[in-house]
């Protein structure tokens, strides 16, 4: 007889928080949300930890190099998706780790042959005035000079005039070298009364700018997540076939995390590809698994190695794996069970192991009741996929600006794809849809209400840090008639249209 679990599963939706004793010191400010990343032994400290309990999700519509740099600027981390080739994720990598905060890259470029016409045509395309002039014309090129709009008027010269007749040559410049920190950067902007600093090695080859009027914006995220050589801390999904080489390419290229990326974690290839890991790497490289359901999918991950466990089957937005297989778990009751199996085996063995609730977060406090579950930290796809930092395209749809987002597991994430999905046949099925999310602006903003809505529902719980909420939170199950009375009821919401016709 097959075995059946009594209890159904549930979502987040279904739950709401009951607020405890709120004391003077119980305010927003006050509200700690850091969290673990990684497992680490009772009374130690994880050698890696996020500032807030957020990371975008393994997608291409999601995580790529501008979203992993502004989400770790508010203190999270993005998993750069890994359906693409290992050279363009590795190069991914490489960009956000080349990305020091207050250190940009350069991405307007010329050489001292190009033409005042190129410079036009290149400020118009990237929308910046500042332009490196490099010898051949590369990020990484030698040095030559710099442009910018002080440097021409096109009203006085010929568009064919070369860049090298009007650019600030680099004997007039004044330059940082490569290991040069951020305020010191910032000193000789100051003392110079400089708008960017060009950094160069000592071969004189272009590093990258920092910017007077970044500056301001460092001091506005006091949260950034950085490595030792302040660089923003990134990861990367692999998949459990060609993880020989997309993990040392992903490690070679900075890698600070890794994500194993599939929709169900309990299988041989997991462990296989965590056992390689560990063997090639012993403990050096960081790797979460999974996603599970359960208690069985949480120790086994848990002994194969894994480093956090992520939790999860269908309750995504653009899942369609329930419908198509017929696996999975109500989010909320997942959540909860693995948040009991890991409490668990912190008490037998002493290893805490941090676990991840992945997709299905509708609602600002569907985290908070996530944290309240036990989760460490959620995963995010369609919530992040609405920003202007996603790699995903904007389009206007009857009027309405939205943001492209496919699943993994769509026709269309998997066209990528040199190899197929084990065995000869391609798989023949798909479990994820192609859809647009309304455009939302930027992450800034988005991150911060989210994070704000979070601490004051902590402070309505009485507590003032996850681990807080995570043992004292007070959760109970709604019943479908109270959840219509948590929307308002009972009244003419007012809109435009009622608006217009004042009586
Ligand atoms: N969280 C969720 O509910 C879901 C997520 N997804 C996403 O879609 C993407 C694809 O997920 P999956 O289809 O689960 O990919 P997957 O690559 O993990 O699994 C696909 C199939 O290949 C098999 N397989 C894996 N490694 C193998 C190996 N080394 N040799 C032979 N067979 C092997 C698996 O058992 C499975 O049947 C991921 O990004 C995933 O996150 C898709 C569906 C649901
Ligand atoms: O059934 C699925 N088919 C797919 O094509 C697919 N793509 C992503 N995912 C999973 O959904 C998570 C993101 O969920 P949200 O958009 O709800 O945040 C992600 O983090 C994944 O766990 C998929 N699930
Ligand atoms: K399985």
């Amino acid at each position: 007889m097959a075995k059946f679990l009594k209890e159904p599963s549930r979502t987040f939706s279904e739950y709401l928080l009951i607020p405890g004793y709120t004391s003077e010191d119980c305010i927003p400010d006050n509200v700690d949300l850091s969290t673990p990343l990684v497992k680490y032994k009772k009374g130690e400290q994880p050698s890696l930890h996020l500032n807030i309990p957020m990371v975008s999700a393994v997608m291409q519509a999601v995580s790529g190099e501008e979203m992993a740099c502004a989400l770790a600027r508010e203190g999270g981390v993005s998993f750069i998706y890994g359906s693409q080739s290992i050279e363009s994720q590795a190069a991914m990598v490489r960009k956000v780790k080349a990305t020091k905060s207050g250190f940009t890259g350069s991405d307007s470029n010329v050489s001292p042959d190009a033409t005042l016409a190129d410079v036009l045509a290149l400020k118009e395309k990237t929308g910046h005035s500042t332009m490196a002039v490099t010898e051949n014309g590369e990020a990484d090129g030698k040095l030559v000079g710099i442009v910018t709009s002080r440097d021409y008027r096109v009203s006085r010269m010929d568009l064919s005039t070369p860049v090298k007749e009007f650019m600030t040559p680099f004997e007039k410049l004044i330059v940082g070298k490569e290991d040069i920190s951020l305020s010191e950067a910032n000193d000789l902007i100051w003392d110079h009364k400089l708008n960017q600093l060009p950094i160069v090695d000592e071969n004189q080859r272009l590093k990258a700018f920092v910017f007077r009027k970044d500056y301001a914006s460092h001091k506005d995220n006091p949260k950034e997540l950085l490595d030792e050589q302040k660089r923003y801390i990134v990861g990367a999904g692999i998949n459990t076939r060609d993880y020989e080489q997309r993990v040392p390419a992903l490690v070679e290229a900075g890698v600070d995390i890794l994500c194993i990326d599939s929709s169900e974690g309990y299988s041989c290839w997991q462990a296989k590809t965590l056992q390689w890991i560990r063997e090639k790497y012993g403990d050096t490289v960081k790797v979460g698994a999974g996603n599970v359901v359960d208690e069985d999918g949480f120790r086994f991950l848990a002994e194969a190695g894994a480093d956090f466990v992520k939790i999860g089957i269908g309750g995504g937005s653009i899942c369609i794996t329930r419908e198509q297989k017929g696996i999975g778990r109500g989010q909320a009751t997942a959540t909860l069970d693995v948040a009991r199996a890991r409490d668990k085996y912190f008490e037998e063995t002493g290893v805490y192991i941090p676990i991840c609730s992945d997709g299905g977060i509708v609602h600002d406090y569907h985290i908070t009741l996530a944290l309240a579950f036990g989760a460490d930290f959620v995963m995010l796809g369609r919530y992040f996929a609405r920003f202007k930092e996603a790699p995903n395209n904007l389009v206007s749809i009857n009027g309405n600006y939205m943001k492209e987002y496919w699943g993994e597991g769509s026709a269309r994430a998997r066209n990528w794809q040199r190899y197929d999905v084990g065995g000869e046949g391609k798989m023949s099925f798909v479990e994820g849809v192609d859809s647009y999310v309304p455009y939302a602006g930027t992450l800034h903003e988005n991150v911060g209400l989210t994070l704000s809505k979070i601490s004051h529902t902590m402070c309505n719980c009485g507590c003032l840090s996850i681990p807080d909420l995570q043992k004292n939170a007070k959760v109970t199950l709604v019943s479908s008639t109270s959840i219509v009375e948590g929307g308002a009821h009972d009244v003419v919401v007012r809109d435009e249209s009622f608006d217009a016709k004042p009586h």
